[in-house]
């Protein structure tokens, strides 16, 4: 094919405008010198309605603003199939998400054990994309939190239900500690998870190019997927270097091609970012032999080491009335009320997300006399830090949780669970508890089901494949279900809950007493809390999986970065949302210092 008459020059092309990618090219565009051209697959997001407006996320699925991949069955979990809804418009996942900024532990990011990515480091680099608007009643961390950067985040005004589940949270042994969430040094107690919410409008990374923040040196091409990376030897010295962007407009398929002095950065999400490197020739050349792709670079980690957070719902129905916000969107009329609301004054129940409270825990003594937990406590890698030895997770116990405990305010969650019985429309009120797993040791994997850029990738997550991911969810499941049943706030106020026959019945005849009772439970309801990652992993120069170096450089290929979430080598314990602001700013200024003047003189790989 003759590209030549179509090609256009950038100084750097960035493949995918979503959480990271936006980041990336908005930052690079604080130099005016250069030119950045930034492709997104989906449409703009400028009139997405439910991109604003919080509430309305979950109308953003299940159509062309969702790349509606659907796992194939997945043994760990009764081999039921999962759908994973990610954002297809600019901004990406920022504009459909849950909104909570949770960043994890510094010690998970200590953990990759790579230069210029401590927690210390990185909690730097979260800092930087925010603009924190405090409240009176928020206890903020001041230090914790940056104040110039374009994503606006607040805390969330607590639903009473929220205030009695975190009473719950406190009498049950997790202490209150206001902004853990943001500092990363807290792993067992409870808090508030501030959003990325201000003033009645989402804030997404679409915000550091569009707004206040649109630039003449930026050109954002939507509608636009890309299918490869064009790598060809350099004249000169045969290394491989990035040349051009392959890209098919997605509704008609025509092909057309763009041409990068400098660089081209990867940021299509854990994903689509593996299935361009594939498309690209780099990665396992069995995989790529499979789809007669030619192998450019023999990569094996592409595409592997998927890991995301299996989360479990428990819901429950309480009598009193308007302590969940049930009343405020599904009773009798309320939801025309409460849209109108958002339309004139961008306030009221859509104006945020109803997750409410939140909680780290250490699950050390509830599993202690676990034969699976003392059979790897004693044979599982024996890193020490410090004096201190890692749990069979592989986690510090005095820096990093075992699970996430959140709560909704109101009925709402995954479509497999709109079968319990009490529907909110018959004027019920819900909440819910939810329990999630952090540093599974279950890994899945992204291949290529085509070699068409406008095919979706196999996505097999491989959820609670390992017996120890299915030991502390369930064990999570179980304290979840204690913290409402006992709880010094909500103990008493459930008349009904799903699964049935949680404790409000009868003392001693609860169905779900043991944590063997919670594992088909877990088995038939554990879903993705869409936190996909490791992909394209960074790792050290002896890791024959690394994907990256620690400057997210492709290993093989001049010129050619990944940035979004593939490239964490381990989840952390947290959202993804902030890394993914992170990740994008650390590319930024990684770009920046390798194309500075001086490092540029000293002889990297302009190709033009
Ligand atoms: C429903 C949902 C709820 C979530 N809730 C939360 C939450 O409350 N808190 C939190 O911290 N995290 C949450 N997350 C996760 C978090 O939002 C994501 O992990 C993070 O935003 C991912 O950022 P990314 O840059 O890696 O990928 P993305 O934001 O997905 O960006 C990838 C972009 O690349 C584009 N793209 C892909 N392939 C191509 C191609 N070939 N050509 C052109 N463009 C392409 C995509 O359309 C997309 O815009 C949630 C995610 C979802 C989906």
């Amino acid at each position: 094919m003759d590209l030549s008459s179509e090609l256009e020059y950038y100084d750097y092309i960035i493949c995918g405008g979503g959480t990271s990618g936006c980041v990336v090219a908005g930052r690079l565009a604080e130099n005016p010198n250069v030119k950045i051209l930034l492709i997104e697959a989906g449409q703009h997001n400028k009139d997405l309605e439910n991109v604003h407006m919080v509430g309305g996320w979950s109308n953003n699925f299940d159509s062309e603003t969702d790349w509606n991949v659907v796992t194939p069955p997945m043994k760990g979990i009764d081999n039921r199939q999962v759908k994973l809804s990610r954002g297809k418009f600019l901004g990406g996942c920022s504009g459909c998400n849950g909104t909570l900024c949770i960043r994890g532990s510094k010690q998970d990011f200590d953990d990759w054990e790579l230069e210029g990515w401590s927690g210390e480091e990185f909690f730097g680099y979260m800092r930087k994309a925010e603009t924190f608007h405090p409240k009176p009643w928020f206890d903020a961390n001041e230090q914790a939190h940056g104040y110039d950067g374009p994503l606006h985040t607040e805390p969330h005004d607590l639903a009473p239900i929220s205030q009695l589940i975190m009473s719950s949270f406190v009498s049950e042994g997790l202490p209150h500690v206001p902004d853990m969430f943001s500092t990363g040094e807290t792993p067992h107690g409870c808090g508030h998870a501030p959003r990325s919410v201000y003033n009645g409008l989402r804030t997404t990374s679409a915000d550091f190019v569009t707004n206040g923040f649109i630039r003449k040196n930026v050109t954002v091409v939507t509608g636009s997927t890309v299918d490869h990376v064009l790598v060809e030897p350099d004249a000169q010295t045969g290394e491989l270097v990035a040349r051009s962007v392959l890209v098919q407009d997605t509704f008609s398929g025509d092909v057309r091609a763009y041409h990068a002095k400098r660089e081209v950065v990867i940021c299509g999400g854990a994903y689509c970012s593996p299935a361009i490197l594939l498309r690209s020739g780099i990665g396992p050349k069995s995989e790529l032999e499979k789809h007669d792709i030619p192998c450019v670079v023999d990569s094996p980690g592409v595409g592997q080491n998927l890991m995301d957070h299996p989360i479990v719902f428990i819901f429950y129905e309480t009598a009193h009335p308007n302590l969940t916000t049930d009343h405020l969107v599904y009773h009798k009329n309320a939801f025309e009320t409460t849209y109108n609301l958002w339309k004139t004054n961008k306030t009221g129940f859509l104006s945020t997300f109803p997750f409410g409270a939140f909680a780290y825990a250490r699950l050390d003594d509830r599993l202690a006399n676990e034969p699976l937990w003392k059979e790897y406590q004693n044979t599982s890698k024996d890193k020490q830090v410090g004096n201190e030895k890692r749990d069979p997770m592989y986690l510090l116990p005095s820096k990093q949780p075992n699970i996430e405990l959140f709560t909704t305010e109101c009925y709402g969650g995954p479509k497999q669970y709109d079968h319990f019985p009490a529907s909110p429309n018959r004027d019920a009120n819900v909440f819910s508890i939810i329990a999630e797993l952090f540093s599974p040791h279950s890994r899945g994997s992204v291949t290529l089901s085509s070699r068409d850029g406008r095919e979706n990738p196999v996505v097999d997550c491989n959820y609670l494949d390992h017996p120890l991911d299915m030991l502390v969810l369930s064990e999570g499941v179980r304290f979840a279900n204690e913290i409402v049943m006992n709880g010094a706030g909500t103990k008493g106020i459930v008349k009904g809950s799903w699964p049935e026959g949680l404790g409000y019945g009868t003392p001693g005849k609860e169905r779900f007493r043991t944590r063997e009772d919670w594992v088909p439970y877990v088995k038939e309801h554990a879903t993705t809390c869409y936190h996909a990652a490791g992909t394209c992993a960074m790792g050290k120069d002896d890791n024959p999986m690394a994907v990256l170096d620690n400057k997210l450089r492709v290993r093989g290929v001049a010129n050619l970065r990944v940035a979004d979430c593939s490239i964490m080598p381990t989840l952390h314990g947290g959202h993804t949302q902030m890394p993914a602001y992170g990740i994008g700013e650390k590319c930024a200024d990684l770009i920046k210092e390798t194309w500075s003047t001086d490092n540029v003189s000293q002889g990297l790989r302009a190709v033009l």
